[in-house]
């Protein structure tokens, strides 16, 4: 028989069992959880993937909600398992949940839940980061200085790309596109470029009154479209970054035909999820153009990358931190627990998980809600009036 998974537990005598399958950061989330009568266990266990067999065990007999994370696989199985212990809930600590598959939770019941919003600005701020390290070289440079090979200042050393008045591409104007393209246009004054199946009004308008605001004051004002199709985006922008859910309409929305398109010396970003790239044909592409250059947070085959992106000097690589700033991991985590813990107690459904900010403030207490669940529309749960 296998091992059972190491585990600490928080209030033994809880009438509601919660399995958080990783310890989580801070401890708002765990008072939270025990503070409504729920006895919370939580995998210690040094794995960093929990297989499915691992959860199985760790669900049991009986268990209320599971919090658990991206590199999961909720399928079938874990629903499944899920409903058999008496589980009516399941919440990502991300907000992006492609690895669950929301009809097998639907058919078991099991409402999911994700964390919206509190990872908006942090992911936008490391994309922007990457974009950045990308135009200006700035890992090359570091390594350079490190290897001791500086011998004196020389016009042609480390010349990168300059952002001001470059146009910014974006795929996928969301909560995180739309923030990632504020901060270009504002921060590095680009002209905007964006797709998306629907038209990101608020960041239109932002755009234009900050380019009323630049003339007024006698600057060149920025500018945007929006475009009728992703090829229009990869042929115009200097510096483009990828933001649109992982799903069937994105896998490899970015591959050889796409990258051909690309001006010769532009900038990649992949802060979505890795498959939106085909990361063989970017590795080729980045092999053939080395003025080209990329930023990744995420890849195809996390955590591997693809033979070859490592050895390639214009890739900038760093291992999905995009969120990894404390205050918004502590409220992924708080908001996560409040998924779980709103279906436990048949709290409704927040109205609008786009503004989570009264779940986050440590100074009072949570709304009686769930802050984002993703199935609730199938599964019929109601929705709060708050
Ligand atoms: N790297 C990280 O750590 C990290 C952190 C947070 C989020 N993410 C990823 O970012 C994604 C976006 O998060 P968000 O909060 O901005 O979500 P969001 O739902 O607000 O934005 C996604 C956007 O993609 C658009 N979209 C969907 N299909 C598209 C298509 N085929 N072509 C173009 N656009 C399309 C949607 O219309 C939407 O506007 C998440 O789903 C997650 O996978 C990654
Ligand atoms: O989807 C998400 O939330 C990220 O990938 C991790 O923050």
């Amino acid at each position: 028989m296998a091992k059972p998974l190491q585990i600490e537990v928080y209030n033994p005598n809880g009438k509601y069992r919660v399995v958080s399958t990783k310890p989580m950061p801070g401890t708002r989330w765990i008072n939270l959880l025990i503070e409504q009568d729920c006895r919370l266990e939580i995998c210690t266990q040094k794995k960093t993937i929990l297989s499915v067999e691992d959860i199985i065990s760790l669900i049991g007999n009986k268990c209320d909600g599971v919090i658990g994370q991206l590199t999961e696989d909720w399928g079938e199985t874990l629903f499944s398992a899920l409903s058999r212990a008496g589980g009516k809930a399941f919440s990502n600590m991300a907000v992006g949940y492609n690895n669950v598959d929301v009809n097998a939770a639907n058919k078991y019941g099991v409402a999911v839940g994700n964390t919206p919003g509190v990872l908006t600005e942090t992911t936008a701020e490391l994309a922007a980061s990457l974009s950045l390290s990308a135009a200006r070289r700035i890992v090359e440079a570091d390594e350079f200085m490190r290897a001791g090979l500086y011998d004196g200042w020389l016009p042609h050393l480390f010349v990168g790309n300059l952002l001001k008045g470059q146009t910014v591409g974006v795929i996928g104007a969301g909560r995180i596109g739309s923030a990632y393209a504020r901060m270009m246009v504002e921060g590095f004054k680009m002209n905007l470029i964006y797709y998306d199946l629907y038209q990101a009004t608020r960041l239109e308008k932002f755009v234009t009154a900050y380019g009323q605001f630049l003339k007024a004051n006698g600057d060149q004002p920025v500018t945007w479209k929006r475009a009728s199709s992703m090829e229009e985006v990869l042929r115009e922008a200097d510096v483009i970054s990828l933001h649109p859910i992982l799903d069937k309409t994105t896998y490899h929305l970015v591959n050889k035909e796409s990258l051909a398109m690309m001006k010769k010396e532009a900038i990649l970003v992949n802060c979505s999820r890795g498959p939106v790239v085909d990361e063989v044909a970017l590795v080729e592409h980045l092999k053939e153009n080395p003025m080209f250059r990329v930023g990744l947070d995420v890849f195809e085959d996390e955590p591997y990358m693809k033979p070859g992106l490592a050895d390639m000097k214009n890739a900038i690589v760093v291992p999905h931190i995009a969120s990894a700033s404390k205050w918004t991991r502590e409220g992924m985590a708080t908001l996560a627990a409040l998924n779980v813990l709103g279906k436990i107690k048949g709290y409704p459904v927040w109205s609008d998980p786009n503004r989570v900010e009264p779940f986050l403030d440590e100074n009072s207490r949570p709304p009686a809600a769930c802050p984002s669940i993703v199935n609730s529309k199938s599964l019929g749960l109601p929705v709060s009036k708050l």
